[in-house]
């Protein structure tokens, strides 16, 4: 009997997994105990780790809440057939691969197919999966083939493979035909599709509309991707038209099986806004940006806030909230899955310190397992936790792209200050001279350092800032001077901005914290390789953020009453070095806002469909 979340330990993951930050005392403690459990088992056996109140519940109901481990096989990599036995893999393509199966291709063509370019193989020791990706030099790889057996689906090898390649690829095509029984899970990890006629082309690593549109009139160059699934022919690409191409003749004109009819466009094509109401749970309400972000939904038009957990304050009625009277609860890691698991609310937002979200996305990534298939909820962390982690969605639309957003319900939301850094400098990346690294001084209103928990004089509790004009002196007080975690992340998204990919971003960011409640001053001084006008600079942010709602340009130097309270970031006060070597910017955002819980409601009102700024209020 096995319910709950499911886990095939492989050796290499487990050696990885101890590497974990995460992974501290007890937690390493129960993996060694794991993995010595495991090694003396037979590969058809496995552990059920529940906790002993549970035990009743796992035993006579079909709700059980344990997680499942299981030693996997190991998985291997090969740039050869022979290295797997050729034989094996002709069977392997023989039994699954659906081109074979329905006669449209023989298992010698499926063979000569994949010798026409360089590929690796992916899989594991009893083949339940086999994924090949042709991967020619200087060419976006495609996966050619994925087939996996029951075995390999419902035991998540298909996952464990499809990881490995993302450590290997970082963008991917793929393709998948509508009669494909395990599609839920290609849209799951992509981040794009375009689906005419039953033939979906996925995608993921590249965030741009354009990019992808390249890298399509490449395939249908090449040959490499069937020109049935590319959004090419005669008619306009779908998300030029704004519509899926309802039925849309693929140019094809081979004669292939049946398909199911189903059509969808880019995920990118603008569908009308949505306007449906949905319900939000907000974990960490009691803090500044779950405060903020309970002030937003108050007027949000159709997003409601329908449950808010504080441990603090579980009882007492939230304030600040006028759609609905609403009463703080402290909500387990056990109450939140069995939530997802009866899909209670659309999205959850976690408004936690760092390091402590981890529990609560695995209750609900458990909690969705036991949904329908593919139903899940949105989440969206503005927490440090996700924000490197590759399955997440890194949510800074302005920069990185909506579609991605639109598509994902694993949101990271991105730092404060590392929002305004990298707002600052993606514009001016082309103008960076080789080898220097922008420098960021970045100074934040104390909010940014978040919440004690005290009480008032009648013993309610309160949330007291952290650190207090007081504890300042008064005075301004630089900290973290190197390595803070928004100069990591700040480097590690705007690397992907540049156009050789085997450079790395990277930036200087020096922080201060000033005795003003809430508002950051980012200035950029920036080495340059060229001699470019202060116009020049002006004129690349205009052109990078045409239309962007929530940015403004202005000639001066942004002060704190242009950011503490707004909505938007700001930029301006752009001057040229006399020598013009080198160029000075300042932005600036309200770090609860565009900092945190504006952003967090744009990637909330982007992954449910409503207008990306709905609920905003737009400064004038
Ligand atoms: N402040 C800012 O300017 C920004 C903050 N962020 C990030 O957003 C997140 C929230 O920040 P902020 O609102 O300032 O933080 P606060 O310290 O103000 O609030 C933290 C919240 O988390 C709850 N909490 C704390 N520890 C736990 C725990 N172990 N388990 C469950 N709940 C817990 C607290 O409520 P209770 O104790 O009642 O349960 C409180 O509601 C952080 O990760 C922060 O780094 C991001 C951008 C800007
Ligand atoms: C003034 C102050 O202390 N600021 C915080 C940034 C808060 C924040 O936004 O942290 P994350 O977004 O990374 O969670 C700090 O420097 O750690």
């Amino acid at each position: 009997m096995q319910h709950g979340y499911s886990i095939e330990l492989f050796t290499q993951e487990y050696e990885q997994l101890m590497k974990e930050p995460w992974v501290k005392f007890g937690t390493k403690l129960k993996l060694r105990e794991f993995k010595e459990l495991l090694d003396h088992l037979p590969r058809t056996s496995s552990v059920a780790v529940i906790s002993a109140p549970m035990l009743q519940k796992e035993l006579f109901t079909d709700s059980g809440a344990g997680t499942l481990i299981r030693r996997g096989y190991k998985l291997f990599k090969h740039d050869s057939v022979d290295k797997i036995g050729a034989d094996r893999f002709r069977q392997v393509i023989h039994d699954r691969d659906p081109d074979v199966l329905s006669g449209y291709q023989s298992v010698t063509g499926v063979l000569n197919e994949l010798k026409k370019t360089p590929y690796t193989i992916y899989g594991d020791d009893p083949l339940d999966v086999v994924a090949v990706v042709s991967r020619p030099e200087g060419e976006v790889p495609v996966m050619t083939r994925l087939l996996a057996s029951r075995n390999g689906v419902l035991n998540s090898v298909t996952d464990n493979v499809f990881n490995a390649i993302k450590k290997d690829h970082r963008r991917l095509f793929w393709t998948a035909q509508a009669d494909d029984e395990n599609r839920a899970w290609h849209f799951e990890r992509a981040d794009g599709s375009f689906t005419r006629a039953g033939k979906s082309l996925f995608w993921y690593g590249v965030q741009d509309v354009a990019e992808v549109e390249r890298i399509v009139k490449g395939f249908e160059a090449s040959g490499r991707i069937e020109r049935a699934y590319l959004p090419v022919g005669p008619a306009a690409p779908p998300h030029k038209t704004g519509a899926a191409p309802a039925g849309a003749k693929a140019f094809s004109t081979l004669a292939r099986r049946p398909m199911l009819g189903s059509t969808r466009g880019y995920a990118t094509a603008a569908a009308p806004p949505s306007t449906e109401p949905k319900r939000l749970g907000l974990i960490g309400a009691r803090g500044f940006t779950g405060q903020a972000l309970t002030t937003l939904l108050s007027g949000h038009p159709y997003l409601n806030l329908t449950h808010v957990s504080s441990r603090q304050l579980a009882g007492y009625a939230l304030d600040g909230y006028a759609k609905a009277p609403i009463t703080y609860s402290n909500l387990s890691t056990e109450d939140v899955k069995e939530m997802e698991k009866e899909g209670v609310v659309d999205a959850w937002v976690m408004a936690l310190p760092n390091g402590v979200c981890k529990p609560f996305v695995d209750a609900i990534d458990s909690g969705a397992e036991a949904r329908t298939k593919g139903e899940k909820s949105v989440i969206v962390d503005l927490s440090a936790d996700y924000r490197f982690e590759k399955e997440w969605t890194y949510g800074l639309p302005e920069l990185y792209g909506r579609t991605p957003i639109r598509t994902s319900k694993r949101i990271s939301n991105p730092g404060c200050y590392a929002t305004s850094s990298q707002l600052l400098i993606a514009p001016l990346l082309k103008y960076l001279k080789p080898g220097a690294w922008p420098t960021v001084f970045g100074l934040s209103g104390y909010s940014g350092a978040g919440t004690i928990p005290s009480n008032d004089p009648d013993g309610r509790p309160i949330s007291l800032p952290k650190v207090t004009p007081d504890s300042l002196g008064g005075a301004v007080r630089p900290y973290a001077l190197t390595d803070h975690i928004h100069e990591r992340e700040a480097g590690h998204h705007l690397s992907t901005l540049l156009s050789d990919q085997s450079e790395r971003a990277k930036l200087a960011f020096v922080p201060a914290v000033a005795p003003w409640f809430s508002g950051i001053i980012s200035t950029l001084s920036m080495p340059l390789s060229q001699k470019v006008t202060a116009k020049e600079i002006v004129a690349q942010y205009e052109e990078a953020y045409k239309g962007e709602r929530l940015v403004r340009i202005q000639k001066q130097v942004p002060g704190l009453q242009d950011i503490e309270g707004k909505h938007t970031w700001t930029v301006g006060g752009v001057q040229v070095h006399s020598e013009g070597e080198r160029v000075v910017v300042v932005g600036g955002l309200d770090n609860l806002l565009k900092g945190a819980a504006t952003q967090c409601l744009q990637n909330l009102n982007l992954a449910l469909g409503y207008d990306e700024c709905a609920g905003i209020p737009i400064d004038a």
